[in-house]
């Protein structure tokens, strides 16, 4: 078994007091009030709390999608000011080219971000290569040539996750990236995220409604309260690594859930 150290080297991602409030015409939304932390170089976060607590609101913050309203968010010691690069993203819905095959699909990053779209042509065959390895790491081996409508939702999501982490990306922002699959194929896909992870270490935050995906996952699980959403429980997860599905069986990973599950229960009271 491999007992990977955790995280705990300077932040790579702070907020700090970061609120936002969302202006549509005279109408204002508190998204996020107050948030305060701080993500470890290769450290992986869960975020997890009611519907429409802020979580994606977060991610854009992180992200420098959306500048804060009041606070700063710093990456990499540096202000957030404009949207950061050297981020990888996956979403809920894989939004695959169905024009394009799977490994064209997955490229699609190098053609298009600084630096590798000037280099794209010269290195396509080293790109296409890195893209074939990431595919036999997800259990995709060979199925480059085939379109997205040709694999099930669980391959494309799969793909999904090469064409975030093609350009190797420091971060990766996950929101919700398994939530459209079957519980089975999900909780292969935890399997397959983990081994990726402790393959690459990038800095992950996973945004979630599943508890079990979030401790499974994360080093740390931060509960927000209902709209405006506050952190209100940072759980460390203790579990050595790799985590299987049989440590979901586990008492002291029952433990955790239950415990993560009352705290958001509390938000609904
Ligand atoms: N562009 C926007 N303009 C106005 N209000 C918004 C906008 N985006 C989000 N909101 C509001 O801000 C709040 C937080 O939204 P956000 O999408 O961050 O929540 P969430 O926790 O990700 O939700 P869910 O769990 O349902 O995906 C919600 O009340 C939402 O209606």
């Amino acid at each position: 078994m491999i007992v990977v150290v955790p995280a705990n080297g300077p932040a790579l991602v702070d907020l700090r007091q970061v609120s936002l409030t969302y202006r549509v015409g005279k109408e204002e939304t508190l998204a996020l009030a107050d948030a305060t932390l701080s993500i470890a170089k290769g450290e992986f976060i869960a975020v997890v709390g009611p519907s429409g607590c802020g979580k994606s609101t977060l991610m854009k913050l992180v992200t420098g999608l959306l500048p804060p309203s009041s606070g700063e968010v710093h990456v990499r010691g540096e202000k957030v000011v404009r949207p950061i690069k050297g981020v990888g993203m996956a979403f809920q819905n894989p939004t695959l080219m169905p024009w394009r095959t799977t490994r064209d699909n997955i490229l699609l990053p190098l053609e298009i971000v600084a630096p590798h779209k000037q280099q794209f042509r010269r290195k396509r065959a080293e790109y296409a290569a890195r893209a074939e390895r990431l595919l036999a790491s997800v259990g995709l081996g060979g199925f480059g040539d085939k379109y997205p409508w040709q694999l099930s939702g669980g391959m494309q999501q799969r793909s999904n996750l090469c064409r975030a982490l093609i350009h190797e990306p420091e971060i990766m922002m996950l929101d919700e990236p398994f939530g459209a699959l079957d519980a089975f194929t999900r909780e292969e896909l935890w399997g397959i995220m983990q081994l990726l992870w402790l393959e690459r270490r990038f800095t992950a935050v996973l945004v979630t409604h599943d508890l079990r995906e979030a401790v499974y996952l994360a080093d740390t699980v931060y509960v927000m309260s209902r709209r405006p959403g506050r952190v209100v429980m940072t759980k460390r997860i203790d579990i050595p690594r790799p985590r299987t599905l049989e440590t979901t069986f586990e008492p002291h990973f029952v433990d955790i859930v239950h415990a993560l599950r009352e705290r958001i229960h509390q938000e609904h009271a």
